[in-house]
């Protein structure tokens, strides 16, 4: 399948700095992407670039196969069929809900753009609200119909910019699950760029990390996690922590002893850093249990705790315990350690790849 999105290699420069950095990545058509980084990483010029607003100093963006930017050419945006919802999105606040969602296709016949205002309503829940205005709304009834004005041209790409963030996590949850639906429904490729990531791993069927106007990494949600490729990754996605320790004849030696793992066979002896995701960590009620940890820390999350456990050597590891049989701290357990993906750095130092 050819892919709707295609980045090769862009760059894009501001005010004679470089933002965005040989940055390539695909998005097949009907798949949802989503950008993530820290603050400044360059998330948003991307996306506008993509959307044409933003010219490309090097490399090219292609959408369905046809070039869009490149160094010396930028299709105008209204010709890119790209649907935008933006962190600053607003509704027109003199239109009620159905003119708000008409914007963009008057040009239809008005029997067309009266089913279409009438089917979007329905798919977002909000069937009968034609005529109320938008200060008549609830903030995720406003994202609702922001999410509907912008998928009723039917754009082949749609843009998403921390379309929730001005919502509670509780809605942002909810209307994350709602807007994969929906878009999955409409058949509509999207790209959303987000600082959340529950939000990303609750929509994206791909996602990336940017640092510093390159992308580290660009996989599944369940890649990302699981096996990250860089350090900067690791670090950004989940919780979990990055310990030292060293391969010495296939064998990790570290903090939690000494760990025998399949992707060990191939390593020669030398320092490493890797990674202890909570999950990688159980704790036991075993007396016997090579390896005690005392509990320093824990937080309540519904239907777990998540605690903070010190090792002997005072390093820290993570872990989830039940919700109903709390640990106080200052507690002695057992824990095991079952790596599922033992994910191992070759350097205790987070360099950019080059
Ligand atoms: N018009 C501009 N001229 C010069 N520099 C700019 C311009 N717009 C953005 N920048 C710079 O580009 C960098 C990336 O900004 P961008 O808004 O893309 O980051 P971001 O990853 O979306 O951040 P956030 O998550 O905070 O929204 C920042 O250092 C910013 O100061």
């Amino acid at each position: 399948m050819s892919a709707l999105l295609s980045l090769k290699k862009v760059a894009i420069q501001l005010a004679g700095h470089r933002i965005v950095d040989e940055l390539s990545f695909d998005l097949e058509p009907g798949d949802i992407g989503c950008l993530m980084g820290p603050s400044g990483c360059g998330k948003t010029t991307l996306l506008r670039a993509i959307a044409g607003f933003t010219p490309i100093s090097n490399g090219s963006i292609e959408l369905h196969g046809q070039l869009v930017s490149d160094s010396g050419k930028s299709v105008p945006t209204e010709q890119r069929q790209v649907g935008m919802m933006f962190q600053d999105f607003s509704l027109f606040p003199h239109l009620n809900v159905a003119d708000n969602i008409r914007f963009g296709i008057e040009h239809l016949p008005s029997t067309e753009q009266e089913q279409r205002i009438k089917e979007l309503l329905q798919r977002i829940g909000l069937n009968g609200y034609q005529k109320r205005f938008p200060h008549e709304l609830s903030g995720g009834q406003q994202q609702r119909i922001a999410l509907a004005r912008a998928l009723a041209p039917k754009p082949q790409l749609m843009l998403l910019d921390e379309p929730f963030s001005s919502l509670d996590a509780e809605l942002r949850e909810l209307l994350a699950q709602d807007v994969r639906f929906l878009l999955k429904e409409e058949g509509i490729t999207a790209l959303l760029v987000t600082h959340d990531q529950q939000e990303a791993f609750a929509m994206a069927d791909k996602a990336g990390v940017m640092y510093s106007g390159q992308l580290l990494q660009w996989n599944t949600p369940y890649e990302l996690y699981h096996e990250p490729q860089h350090q900067l990754v690791a670090d950004f996605i989940g919780r979990g922590v990055l310990l030292q320790g060293q391969i010495r004849e296939h064998q990790l030696h570290c903090a939690l002893g000494v760990i025998d793992h399949e992707i060990l066979c191939e390593q020669g002896n030398h320092d490493v850093t890797f990674l202890v995701r909570p999950d990688d960590v159980i704790i036991t009620d075993r007396a016997d249990s090579k390896l005690t940890a005392v509990v320093t820390g824990r937080g309540f999350r519904g239907s777990h705790y998540l605690y903070t456990l010190e090792l002997p050597d005072t390093s820290q590891v993570l872990a989830v315990g039940a919700s109903h049989q709390p640990l106080n701290e200052g507690t002695q357990v057992g824990i095991d350690i079952d790596f599922d993906h033992l994910v191992v750095f070759d350097s205790d130092v987070c360099e950019l790849p080059d």
